[in-house]
């Protein structure tokens, strides 16, 4: 069984309100992104870690990955086909690749606090399944719906409902398939690979992720992920 993981990592970090992308901001003495290529590196039943990154792209190249990464640098690839969103740049990812049948868990850039040891447990529980599926968890605060002058329309129950994150794993021609048969049209709509899938009728698993897989999206959110890293808890 080959999987290999795809890592989208294109974005501008709009919302962090940084000049750098906010995957090579500082974290903990690294740029983000090394951590989260550690993590998937980490993992023993990947065969490979490709890094999707945009084209005009002015970072990559001034950090010694190497010297960050180790001797599974030799298992990273650089595929510098980013586009204008998330989904545009998994979708040109994954048509860079030899094209193949095997699994590819994409994973955000701006995850870094996945463990290694549960990217290789997803890839045991999903390995016979027939569509694939992704990390998530459970909502755990009350709900509301706003209304046009932000108070409460209405409370909206939580039951049966989860939280979207990555890795998100499927077959690498199915996925693709599916990304190109959704875009552009429906780009606002593909904010995860399961949602492209989820439009052609597929119906991928919920796996228990953890709430220490955070996206770190806002300022606070780096802080947090710095504590966690630091605690040793993950
Ligand atoms: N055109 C894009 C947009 C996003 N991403 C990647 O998708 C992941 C999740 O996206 P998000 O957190 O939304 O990142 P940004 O788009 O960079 O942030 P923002 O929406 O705040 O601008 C990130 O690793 C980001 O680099 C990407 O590869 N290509
Ligand atoms: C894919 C994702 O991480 C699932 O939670 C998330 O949707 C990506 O971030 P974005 O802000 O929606 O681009």
């Amino acid at each position: 069984m080959s999987a290999i993981a795809l890592v989208p990592a294109a974005g501008s970090g709009s919302r962090m309100a940084s000049a750098t992308p906010k995957q090579y901001l500082d974290l903990l003495g690294q740029p983000l992104i090394a951590h989260t290529l550690c993590a998937l590196l980490g993992a023993t039943r990947l065969a490979q870690v490709a890094v999707v990154i945009s084209p005009a792209d002015e970072w990559w190249e001034s950090y010694d990955w190497p010297a960050l990464l180790g001797a599974s640098f030799a298992r990273l690839l650089v595929l510098r086909v980013g586009g204008d969103s998330r989904a545009e740049s998994v979708m040109n990812g994954l048509a860079a690749l030899p094209q193949s049948d095997a699994w590819v868990l994409v994973h955000d850039a701006a995850r870094p606090c996945l463990r290694s040891q549960q990217v290789d447990e997803m890839i045991t529980q999903l390995e016979y399944d027939a569509v694939g599926g992704i990390l998530a968890v459970p909502v755990a605060d009350t709900l509301k719906i706003a209304s046009k002058e932000q108070s409460i329309a209405r409370t909206t129950p939580r039951a049966g409902l989860w939280q979207a994150q990555t890795p998100q794993m499927f077959r690498q021609q199915a996925l693709l398939a599916a990304l190109q048969a959704a875009l552009p049209e429906h780009v606002a709509d593909i904010t995860d690979e399961a949602s492209a899938l989820e439009r052609l009728g597929k119906s991928p698993k919920l796996i228990m992720g953890s709430p220490w897989n955070l996206k770190v999206t806002y300022p606070q959110d780096l802080i947090l992920a710095g504590l966690l890293l630091k605690s040793g808890a993950i």
